[in-house]
């Protein structure tokens, strides 16, 4: 809706309305055109300003209208109507103006933004691009390169950034309506020709061709496969080389191709599941909106290796206190200068002063004693854990929150040393933790609602996508990965090489093939658990075959290569080789492949041509059997949080959708179907064999993806 107004006599006020953002449904788009004709109209009207209700502008399309049939005016039309408007039209910009937002203002003859706005178009991140003759217009307003910029990244930049622009005319502190009307009446009865923006030409640029040659080679290496940045460079050169009205044409048409594609799917898919995941509720019943958060003013940080300290980072980012301690002096220094040097950093790229004065350093567990919440991250070794939190108990003040950092331990086994147990939650941060935007919450069957919805808030202030699980090993994003890399370790026993597993996955979109991760991550890590595991050597029962461990099939070629001390980039070998230990160019090495052929003769086996698909199927189908398996058992609420998982925290390509997404895109039956054909191949991998639930759901017509949690509910029902 739109409401219409009188103000100062003559200035038409238009108010958006359609919280919580004012998107432009069809309903705020009927709005606008019969508020905007009857403003023209109005002979006593010279002048009009357009705003939103609640101090926001708007936050663009409506994006639930996306995948249903369109109705209501169209936006080009609309806005074209407005900048072809004989009174002047003004844009009074206060919280957001994003998308088809910013889109609209454009069509205005004049922008004055709160200072606290923010404006962008995003459409890209949303797999599509600004095609209510933002593409057009904006490089028009402000010249190619920063057009292709906003558009490309789809960043938002702030009220003063925009006026340093160009976007806006105006900045204010005061309110933007008042100044808005006041300018408005200023430049009343004015002609409003070269305000017109579609009539203005692009600001000619040297050596056009080579700028967009060059903008496209980067977009391409960086969209990973994603398309919706590419169409906006094209849009956007559209608008460098065409007379206006061709430049719309163009625009309509790169976004018919968009609008319709399921990258673009999968990125809105992405994020209404960004924000489905902070609405958790636990088996017990507890919800987010009947839990209380408690409100951290001062926490702990125990044990300061890379995760450690990159959780004090975060934390002090967000303004908390923090006594960061390590019983090792040199660890303890040593962590000093690397938290102190990161914040430094951080604070140099903001321009703001680093909050050092945040951050308290102690050798001794003591120091934790007043703390809100303490967060563990020592070493991944269950004993030290245990006898860490047993500690902690009987230091902390009552009420204090007991998190570990653990990736994949036994969280309700760590409650158990404590006397309150139900303080005690999972906070799984990945490396590094200060910029990794995942957290999974792990809840234990005791933690209370309080610890979850104090551990989701504290997630959210610090800027993460948190995601509440259930306890088992790994998890959820751990436990996907472990057949995943498994099937990994059986293609190279079966003939394939690391390059073309990871070839193979990069192309499909990851950041990095499943090697090259482990590399980087490094490959003793793996090692340890499996040995915690008691997979590998020597306490493996003798007599039993190599590659057979507790009765299913078993690679030891990663213990091997850890028993040649090749960890990964640290060591400077590992499935690659790297010019020094910490190098990061990961290149093919010799010695491995000869590894593989001497391995695969000592165990007689004959090494086979393996395709592409068959890399793809394997690997990612029995990482999604494992999503299902996990939504059988409870361990994630729906698919939206195993999505959430792996685009925020394991380089799943988002233009995806994430794993259980895409596996709806792929069609379930589908992958069924080859699920049992790989499992009739190697029926001695439990992984292969096909889930319950997945077969369920085939059974009820492979619902869409935002209707399996119907399924799941009625296959857990006891009624
Ligand atoms: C064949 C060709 C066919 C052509 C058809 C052409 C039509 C299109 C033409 C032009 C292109 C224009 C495209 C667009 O404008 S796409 C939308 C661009 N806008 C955005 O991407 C902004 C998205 N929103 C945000 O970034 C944030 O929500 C925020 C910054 C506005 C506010 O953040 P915050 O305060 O943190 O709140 P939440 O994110 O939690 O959001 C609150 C609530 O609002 C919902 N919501 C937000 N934005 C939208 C939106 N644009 N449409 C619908 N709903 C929106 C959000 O989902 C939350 O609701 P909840 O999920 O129920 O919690």
């Amino acid at each position: 809706m739109a409401q219409y107004s009188r103000v100062a006599g003559s200035v038409a006020l238009i108010t958006l309305q359609n919280p919580p953002v004012n998107a432009l449904s069809a309903a705020v788009r009927q709005g606008i055109v019969d508020t905007v004709e009857r403003a023209l109209r109005d002979p006593e009207v010279n002048s009009v300003v357009i705003c939103g209700q609640n101090g926001k502008f708007c936050g663009g399309a409506d994006i639930k209208e996306f995948g249903r049939q369109m109705s209501g005016p169209p936006l080009v039309p609309m806005i074209h109507a407005i900048e072809a408007g004989h009174k002047p039209m003004v844009a009074a910009i206060e919280g957001v103006a994003l998308g088809g937002g910013l889109e609209l203002a454009l069509g205005c003859h004049y922008r004055i933004a709160h200072s606290k706005a923010r404006l962008g178009l995003p459409e890209v991140s949303l797999g599509l691009l600004p095609a209510a003759g933002g593409s057009q217009r904006l490089p028009r307003l402000i010249g190619v390169p920063a057009a292709l910029d906003l558009i490309t990244t789809g960043r938002h930049v702030t009220a003063a950034e925009a006026l340093k622009l160009g976007i806006v005319d105006q900045v204010t502190d005061h309110n933007t309506v008042d100044v808005a009307v006041k300018f408005v009446q200023s430049v009343a009865g004015q002609s409003m020709d070269s305000r017109r923006l579609s009539t203005r030409p692009c600001p000619s640029l040297p050596n056009l061709d080579a700028v967009f040659e060059g903008v496209m080679q980067r977009v391409r290496q960086s969209a990973r496969g994603a398309i919706a940045p590419v169409a906006c460079v094209q849009a956007v050169r559209a608008a460098a080389t065409l007379p206006y009205p061709q430049g719309m044409e163009r625009e309509k048409e790169l976004m018919g191709t968009l609008f319709t594609s399921g990258q673009a799917r999968a990125l809105q898919y992405c994020f209404f599941a960004q924000r489905a995941v902070g609405k958790w509720s636990l088996p017990s019943g507890a919800r987010w909106d009947t839990s209380k958060a408690m409100p951290i003013s001062k926490a702990a940080v125990i044990g300061l290796g890379t995760m450690g300290r990159g959780i004090t980072v975060a934390l002090a980012q967000t303004g908390v206190s923090v006594v960061a301690v390590d019983t090792q002096e040199r660890q303890l220094a040593e962590a000093k200068q690397a938290v102190s040097g990161m914040l430094e950093r951080m604070a140099q790229k903001r321009g703001s002063a680093p909050p050092l004065g945040l951050v308290h350093y102690s050798n001794n567990l003591q120091a934790a004693a007043d703390a809100d919440l303490v967060i563990e991250a020592v070493f991944e070794d269950m004993a030290l854990k245990e006898s860490v939190f047993q500690q902690l108990s009987a230091i902390c003040k009552p009420g204090t929150f007991l998190c570990t950092n653990t990736s994949g331990l036994d969280v309700d086994r760590l409650a158990s040393h404590t006397r309150r147990p139900e303080l005690v939650v999972g906070m799984h941060f990945f490396a590094p933790a200060h910029v990794m935007k995942l957290l999974e919450v792990v809840c234990g069957p005791r933690s209370s609602p309080e610890a979850v919805a104090t551990a989701m808030q504290l997630g959210k202030k610090m800027g993460k996508v948190s995601v509440a699980v259930g306890n088992c090993p790994g998890f959820v994003g751990n436990r996907m990965l472990k057949p995943y890399v498994e099937q990994a370790n059986f293609l190279l026993e079966e003939g394939a090489t690391p390059e073309l597993v990871d070839q193979v996955l990069e192309d499909f979109g990851f950041a990095m093939g499943v090697f090259r991760m482990s590399d980087l991550s490094g490959l003793d890590v793996g090692w340890r658990i499996r040995k915690a595991d008691k997979l590998t050597d020597p306490s493996v029962p003798a007599g039993q075959p190599v590659r057979v461990r507790q009765g299913r099939r078993y690679s030891p070629l990663a213990d091997l290569i850890c028993e040649q001390g090749r960890f990964g980039q640290k060591t400077g070998q590992g499935w690659y080789h790297y010019d020094k230990p910490g190098g990061r160019v990961a290149r093919s090495d010799p010695w491995l492949h000869s590894f593989l052929e001497e391995y695969r003769a000592r165990h007689g086996l004959v090494a086979r041509h393996i395709d592409h698909q068959e890399v793809l199927e394997r690997c990612l189908y029995v990482l999604i059997n494992e999503g299902f398996r996990i939504l059988d058992d409870g361990i994630a609420a729906g698919p939206e949080d195993i999505d959430a998982i792996y685009v925020f925290g394991y380089g799943w390509p988002r233009h995806r959708g994430g794993p259980m997404f895409y596996a709806s895109m792929v069609g379930l039956a589908r992958v069924l179907e080859r699920l049992e054909h790989y499992h009739q191949a190697h029926p001695d991998v439990p992984h292969l064999q096909p889930c319950r639930l997945l077969r369920r759901l085939v059974a009820s017509g492979s619902p869409p993806v935002q209707r399996w949690r119907e399924v799941i509910k009625r296959l857990h029902s006891q009624l």
